[in-house]
């Protein structure tokens, strides 16, 4: 590992793979209560980054604090620039907009009498300002968006009447608006059926192989270890890190989790502790993936 956060030149792994996001000692009291402690995450361009861990783990709060939505301690670096709260406000400011953020599906305000294509220029706000109205190049922008997820043919529809795969695809294409190099999903796949969480995850894959970075916080670990280059396991702070296979064994899922080794949860992930399992084998999948570092 040879980077470093600070400074304003792009930053790299050993591989050279450039480090879209950078966290560094990351801690958030909220209520008076220290929520984040000592967190420790980076994405690369192109890999799709797994962010797990139980209710109240902080992963919400973790994304949060990447946009500067709550206050935090830390070291956060963004395409290489260094956004901590310390740095001056225009930094951080610039740097965050080459961050789409999708938020939970229940925090946009769905009954807002907005169409599709409406409610993804709101997405362009960054750039627009509220006063300014939009110019050519931000319909553009959001046409792209909109042909990137698939919703081009909806998008007179106003958004309460879609179903809760389109707006999820929504929220993506809004995200999107703004062709960032980071992405940022919390919780895509509550409430959807298997076939729409499959058919998000190609696109999520899709659009990590185009050199962005995508992080996503799930409830579904089976997904997230099909699905992920990397995970990263939170419960406060980071209890483990590294590839799905790295991540083979029981332990580190069960200290995240706060779970016994008969737990249900690590037999759906194929995490069975020794002497456990049917066939004799430790549990771990073979994903054929490689790579990767422990916190
Ligand atoms: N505004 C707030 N004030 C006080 N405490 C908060 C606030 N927001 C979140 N918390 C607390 O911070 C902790 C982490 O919450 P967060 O929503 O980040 O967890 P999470 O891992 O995303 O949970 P879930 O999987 O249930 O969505 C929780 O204990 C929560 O109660």
């Amino acid at each position: 590992m040879t980077a470093t956060v600070a400074g304003d030149t792009r930053v790299s792994v050993g591989s050279g793979t450039p480090v879209a996001l950078r966290v560094r000692d990351l801690t958030v009291a909220l209520g008076g209560r220290r929520v984040l402690d000592g967190v420790r995450l980076e994405a690369t361009e192109g890999e799709l980054v797994g962010l797990v861990g139980p209710n109240g783990a902080g992963k919400t709060t973790l994304l949060r604090a990447v946009l500067g939505l709550v206050p935090s301690s830390g070291r956060i670096g963004i395409a290489g620039q260094d956004v901590s709260q310390d740095r001056a406000r225009t930094r951080r400011a610039r740097a965050t907009r080459s961050i789409g953020y999708v938020p939970q599906r229940h925090e946009f305000a769905w009954d807002f009498p907005v169409t599709v294509e409406e409610a993804v220029l709101t997405g362009r706000v960054a750039r627009i300002g509220w006063l300014r109205g939009a110019r050519a190049e931000d319909y553009r922008q959001v046409r792209r968006a909109l042909d990137r997820v698939e919703m081009t043919h909806l998008r007179r529809r106003p958004v309460g009447e879609l179903s809760g795969g389109q707006r999820q695809r929504v929220l993506v294409a809004r995200a999107l608006a703004l062709d960032p190099r980071i992405l940022l999903l919390d919780e895509p796949f509550t409430g959807l059926d298997v076939p729409t969480q499959e058919h998000l995850t190609t696109l999520f894959r899709e659009l990590a192989s185009e050199d962005r970075a995508v992080v996503m916080t799930n409830h579904d670990l089976v997904g997230a270890v099909h699905a992920s280059d990397r995970l990263f396991l939170l419960n406060r702070t980071v209890v483990a890190s590294g590839t799905p296979a790295e991540l083979g064994g029981p332990e580190p899922w069960m200290r995240a989790f706060g779970v016994s080794a008969g737990s249900p949860l690590l037999a759906a992930i194929g995490r069975v502790a020794e002497g456990r399992s049917g066939n004799g084998s430790a549990g771990a999948v073979d994903d054929g993936r490689d790579g990767g570092e422990r916190a």
